[in-house]
């Protein structure tokens, strides 16, 4: 099976649009006020009711309250909640059942215990691995970082993944290569400028991610 790719950021019919022609699986709005990809939840709802049944939409957040999410909820209706901030595993649990959808916990990888420790989350269908922000990075995510890929296949996670952190269509194939990566996910790897999707770049990496055949992760050093 082709590796599955989210295009995280969307804030366009154009983005949408492209990501669906070329073939991604999963788009991405982010409710993250202080991002250059922010959108507010009448677009989002706007954009994931042409998206439905094309394409699966998920809804990130960080650190929401129950009015946040019961908002996105009411407002998008998206198919996945990604969770992008500090959650603790009972407060993931608790959006879980709110929710009820899956639930694709952030988890961001410095070291290879970051990538043990994200089994503390019992109630996350899924993870999304991504580079840990610098302290001086005023995002929490989307900083367009890689991290050292080979963690990943020296530390398997006890259940399906997205990798992500500063993916482009020139390192996408060595980076499912390494890990073995089922799912990719990517955001500024895609952008003209900060927040602007590039819908010739979103064609390009969707095609690079789906081109790849071999799965396997490489030995670990
Ligand atoms: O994209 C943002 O601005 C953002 C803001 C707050 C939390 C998370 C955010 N982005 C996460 C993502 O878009 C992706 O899921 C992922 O981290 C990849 O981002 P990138 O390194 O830019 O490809």
């Amino acid at each position: 099976m082709a590796v599955q790719v989210k295009i995280c950021g969307i804030k366009t019919e154009e983005a949408l649009e492209a990501a669906i022609e070329a073939g991604a699986d999963f788009v991405g709005f982010v409710f993250f006020a202080k991002s250059p990809r922010y959108v507010d939840a009448e677009t989002a709802g706007r954009l994931a009711e042409r998206a439905r049944g094309r394409i699966r939409t998920v809804a990130l957040l960080v650190d929401p309250s129950d009015a946040d999410l019961d908002r996105v909820l009411t407002t998008v209706d998206p198919d996945i909640i990604q969770l992008h901030g500090a959650e603790t595993p009972e407060r993931v649990a608790e959006i879980r059942i709110q929710a009820a959808r899956p639930v694709l916990k952030a988890v961001k990888v410095a070291t290879a215990a970051d990538i043990v420790a994200a089994s503390a989350f019992p109630a996350a269908d899924m993870f999304l691995f991504d580079a840990k922000p610098a302290k001086t990075a005023s995002l929490p995510g989307g900083n367009g970082v890689p991290f050292d890929w080979p963690l990943l296949a020296q530390t398997p996670p006890d259940r399906p993944y997205m990798l992500s952190g500063g993916l482009t269509t020139d390192n996408i194939s060595e980076a499912i290569r390494v890990t073995g990566a089922q799912a990719v996910d990517t955001s500024s790897g895609v952008e003209r400028a900060p927040g602007e999707k590039d819908p010739a770049a979103i064609r390009r990496f969707v095609q690079a991610a789906k081109a790849v055949t071999e799965r396997m992760p490489i030995e670990a050093a």
